[in-house]
């Protein structure tokens, strides 16, 4: 298993290049099942969760081609299985979006219950009704999800009493392909909901109002192939944003989706950073300037991500003042907290917020990544550690981080990766 080990670095300083976004890609590639015309995807990023959703898609009997770096070929002319099998599904929850596609395609899937993860219980209850509400039939046995439907899937009128990125992606893509119009209600609102709209629109599909909360989709018969580019990744993004900031740093992030991240961005002000955009880049600016705590509650688009709740932690930690982080969304998403206090950060736990006291001295220590924007929040945290910081268990970041230690290497960072 490889570890990272870090050093306490320099301010990081120069240009980095963002790749695709992990949380768009994933969706987009499963597009792919609701045609048989082959469906040519770039800026992929290269990543194991996107290595995983291609070994997922192969055994279903799609069609793969990856002749070049970051551009993925997927042909599922005729499809070979409808089971996603707990091998695979249990590396990666994402893999439940092959629901919706398989039914709306062959009527009938097999998917096996993702369960939980380090951050919380994650169920996938709303996806299953939306289906249902579709006209699904659907049943859990052994730990799979069986799902059929007489001929075509209905349009229907989807009420979502939780904001779910995911079941809003899993029935726009299932409700691409129904008999009849789909209103989604209190649909979740991120750019990555747009992206696949998108995508499904150039596919042929009708969809009208993603990034709204509600979202139109006037079924159709059959979709065509596409070329779609991948959105950048904003969570990529805030991560070297953070990473700058925290080491008081002047970096400049390239091919990135400046409005995609608002929320983030007026935190990193609030947090005393000078934060410039153009069309497709970010540049943060801290050198000089005094990192200021921050009051941070999680909330579904376009609010604060709490894909990026952990890294404020690590930033909260060192900077000046008490700092404050709610999570809402995940109930289980401190588990860095226990590793960034072993590296000496005075933050308490009180129920979903993580208190921090500001100012702690860090030092190195071996930890544990337990999830990936954990890793995230120990990178960062081991940055400007005194010494040596060991991060363990860092498959969870290969997951959603593309290259990092070359590209934290390129801002001037010490970081390398060891076999443990
Ligand atoms: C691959 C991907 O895109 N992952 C993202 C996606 O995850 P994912 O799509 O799994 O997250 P959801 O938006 O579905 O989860 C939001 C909340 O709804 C709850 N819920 C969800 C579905 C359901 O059927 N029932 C239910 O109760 C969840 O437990 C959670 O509390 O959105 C999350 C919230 O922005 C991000 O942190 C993840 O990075
Ligand atoms: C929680 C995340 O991903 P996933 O939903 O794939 O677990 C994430 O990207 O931070």
């Amino acid at each position: 298993m490889d570890k990272l080990i870090i050093k306490k670095s320099p301010p990081l300083a120069g240009d980095v290049v963002i790749s695709g976004a992990k949380n768009a890609a994933l969706p987009l590639l499963m597009t792919s099942l609701l045609t048989s015309e082959p469906c040519r995807y770039t800026n992929v990023p290269a990543l194991r969760d996107i290595n995983t959703t291609v070994a997922l898609l192969k055994e279903l009997g799609v069609g793969v081609v990856e002749d070049e770096k970051n551009t993925v070929t997927l042909h599922a002319e005729t499809l070979s299985s409808d089971t996603a099998s707990y091998e695979l599904v249990r590396t990666m929850r994402a893999s439940i979006l092959v629901l919706g596609p398989l039914l709306a395609r062959l009527g009938t899937a097999n998917v096996s219950l993702p369960g939980g993860c380090a951050i919380g219980a994650r169920p996938v209850n709303l996806h299953l009704a939306g289906l249902e509400k579709m006209g699904a039939n659907i049943q859990v046995d052994e730990g799979y999800v069986r799902a059929s439907v007489d001929g075509r899937l209905k349009g229907a009128r989807i009420f979502m009493d939780i904001v779910s990125v995911g079941a809003t992606e899993n029935l726009m893509m299932a409700a691409a392909l129904a008999d009849g119009e789909t209103v989604i209600e209190n649909a979740a609102r991120e750019p990555e909901i747009v992206d696949l709209a998108n995508c499904l629109n150039s596919m042929g599909a009708k969809i009208t109002g993603a990034g709204s909360d509600k979202i139109r989709i006037q079924g159709v018969e059959t979709l065509h192939g596409c070329d779609y580019r991948v959105l950048p990744d904003r969570i990529e993004t805030g991560t070297y944003l953070v990473a700058a900031a925290v080491t008081g740093g002047h970096v400049r992030c390239l091919k990135a989706a400046p409005e995609t991240l608002d929320a983030v961005l007026s935190k990193l002000q609030q947090a005393g950073a000078t934060v410039t955009t153009g069309e497709d880049w970010i540049e943060l600016d801290m050198r000089g300037k005094t990192l200021t705590a921050v009051k941070v509650k999680t909330a579904p688009h376009p609010g604060f991500p709490t894909d990026m709740q952990a890294q404020f932690v690590a930033l909260n930690a060192v900077a000046k003042g008490t700092g404050v982080i709610t999570e809402t969304i995940f109930e289980n998403r401190f588990m860095h907290v226990p590793e960034l206090q072993r590296m000496g950060a005075e933050i308490e736990l009180e129920t979903n917020s993580a208190v921090s006291k500001g100012e702690s001295v860090l030092k190195g220590a071996p930890v544990m990544a337990t999830d990936l924007r954990a890793s995230a929040s120990l990178i960062i945290a081991g940055l400007v550690a005194d010494g040596e910081t060991h991060i363990s268990r860092i498959y969870h970041l290969d997951r959603g981080y593309e290259a990092i230690e070359q590209k934290l290497g390129g801002l001037g960072a010490n970081v390398t990766r060891a076999s443990e």
